[in-house]
């Protein structure tokens, strides 16, 4: 767990880390939550706030059921880029429906608001059974005692924001590009682009889905969900301590991935700064988002040798064919008997290492998924793939072209069906206050 993923400040802390439950409650009677769901919050928080960098809550006889493996919504970055990766995950886009301004900025103080409730397991409003009889409930319910699950919720800013309705255009980022089409594309519409997005990510698919359909409910008249994705499996690791999981095509994907510890290559390659343009934009990050089916049949009806030389790694051990274990960096230089490089020219670990793309690197986050089958018979199903960038223009862009023109994996085996690109703000400082007059995620943009 990193600095700015501990669950060390309250959802409302003050400046020197106490809980100041007289704002949580204020705000609370201005956005007509209970007394009941704002004392489970301030509960919540206060306990979090004894929780250290050594992990989770989990078992720990100070954390109370709900507040287990809580990540902290608060901190110079948001939480869900280089937290410990989570192994579900519920991604949405959304189109604005409004073209008020004010309208979007209370949108996100609500999502801002109940994201950081979520994060905590603690229903939003009254409950899902502790409202007025006559009303609907201000909560779905289906998260109902399940515990925090280490969720996290990312919000994003698609190019549509910065269209003509918000007044906003000025302050587009440069790295906010329209994502070019690449070779062998086969985009589906319904997978494609996007004003905002919500990355929910947890233990527990069933916290993930929680936080995308309230959250949803909460942008009712003012953002719609344009299209959506479940993810069943990390394809990633973000920090050390985890080990490398399995991605659809059998392989160990992640190994090569920049982590949290990696803490000069993530501010070199993933924060963005002022001076790149957009002061606004300082702490935060690009997240580029890539719905790739994977051709599993056949995939599953190729050998094992080709497999391996279409990665350039081992399926057993994912160690590169160059030689050594896993985590041995790979050596391009070294041939087999018939003189040829052991790890191919055009294998998919030797187009997209960093010593190909002028030393370019990324964090990716992305998740197995699968959606039915097609009329055929064959799976619907691939790598919704994550990362995120300081600017997608030269650490995604050159990569993804050298892998559409070169990789025989992706030429082969993969169809990208999905395609979209969102600027993430940074996070909220520890001692935000929010509410309909408080702080937000991205306000800085809106100031
Ligand atoms: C444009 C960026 C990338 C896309 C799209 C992509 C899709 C994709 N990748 C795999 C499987 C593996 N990828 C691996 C490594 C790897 N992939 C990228 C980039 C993209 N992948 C990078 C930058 C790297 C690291 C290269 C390096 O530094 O060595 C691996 C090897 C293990 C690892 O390091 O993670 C596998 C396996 C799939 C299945 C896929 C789309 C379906
Ligand atoms: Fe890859």
């Amino acid at each position: 767990m990193t600095e700015q993923d501990r669950t060390d400040a309250p959802a409302t802390s003050t400046e020197d880390g106490g809980v100041a439950p007289a704002p949580a409650d204020d705000a609370a009677a201005r956005s007509g939550l209970s007394r009941r769901a704002a004392l489970g919050t301030a509960g919540a928080v206060a306990g979090a706030a004894a929780l250290t960098a050594g992990g989770f809550a989990a078992g720990r006889a100070t954390a109370s059921p709900l507040q287990q493996n809580a990540y902290d919504f608060f901190g110079a970055h948001q939480s869900g880029i280089v937290t410990p990766q989570q192994d579900r995950l519920h991604f949405a886009a959304f189109d604005i429906t409004t073209d008020s301004r004010a309208r979007v900025i209370s949108l996100l103080r609500r999502w801002t608001e109940a994201a950081a409730r979520l994060m905590t397991g603690s229903e939003l409003g009254s409950g899902a059974a502790g409202g007025a009889y006559a009303a609907p409930p201000d909560d779905t319910g289906e998260a109902l005692g399940l515990p925090a699950s280490g969720l996290t919720i990312t919000f994003g800013f698609g190019p549509g924001l910065f269209d003509e309705r918000f007044g906003l255009a000025s302050k587009r980022p440069a790295q906010l590009i329209d994502m070019p089409k690449f070779s062998g594309d086969t985009l589906d519409e319904q997978f494609v682009g996007g004003d905002l997005c919500i990355q929910a990510c947890a233990d527990d698919p069933q916290v993930a889905v929680h936080a995308i359909r309230n959250l949803s409910r909460l942008a009712f008249g003012d953002a719609a969900i344009r299209w959506a994705q479940l993810g069943f499996g990390r394809t990633s690791s973000t920090t050390r301590a985890q080990d490398t999981p399995r991605n659809f095509m059998g392989f160990k994907d992640g190994t090569a991935n920049l982590r949290a510890e990696d803490t000069d290559l993530v501010d070199r390659w993933v924060w963005a700064d002022a001076a790149d343009g957009q002061a606004w934009m300082a702490g935060g990050s690009y997240l580029v988002a890539r719905r790739i089916r994977i051709l599993a049949e056949i995939w599953d009806r190729t050998s094992l040798q080709q497999q391996e030389q279409d990665v350039g790694r081992t399926k057993g051990s994912g160690a590169p064919l160059s030689g050594g274990s896993e985590f041995t960096e790979p050596d391009f230089t070294v041939t087999g008997r018939d003189g040829e490089p052991l790890i191919r020219p055009t294998s998919h670990v030797a187009l997209a290492h960093p010593s190909a793309n002028g030393g370019a690197m990324m964090l990716r986050r992305g998740y197995n998924f699968t959606d039915g089958a097609d009329a055929l018979g064959r799976l619907d199903a691939g790598l919704f793939f994550l990362a995120y960038v300081r600017d997608p223009a030269t650490q995604f862009v050159p990569v993804q072209n050298a892998l559409s023109s070169a990789d025989v994996m992706t030429i082969e085996y993969l169809r990208t069906t999905g395609s979209a690109l969102f600027a993430v703000p940074p996070g909220l400082p520890a001692g935000s206050v929010l509410g309909p007059d408080g702080a937000y995620i991205g306000q800085e943009l809106f100031a």
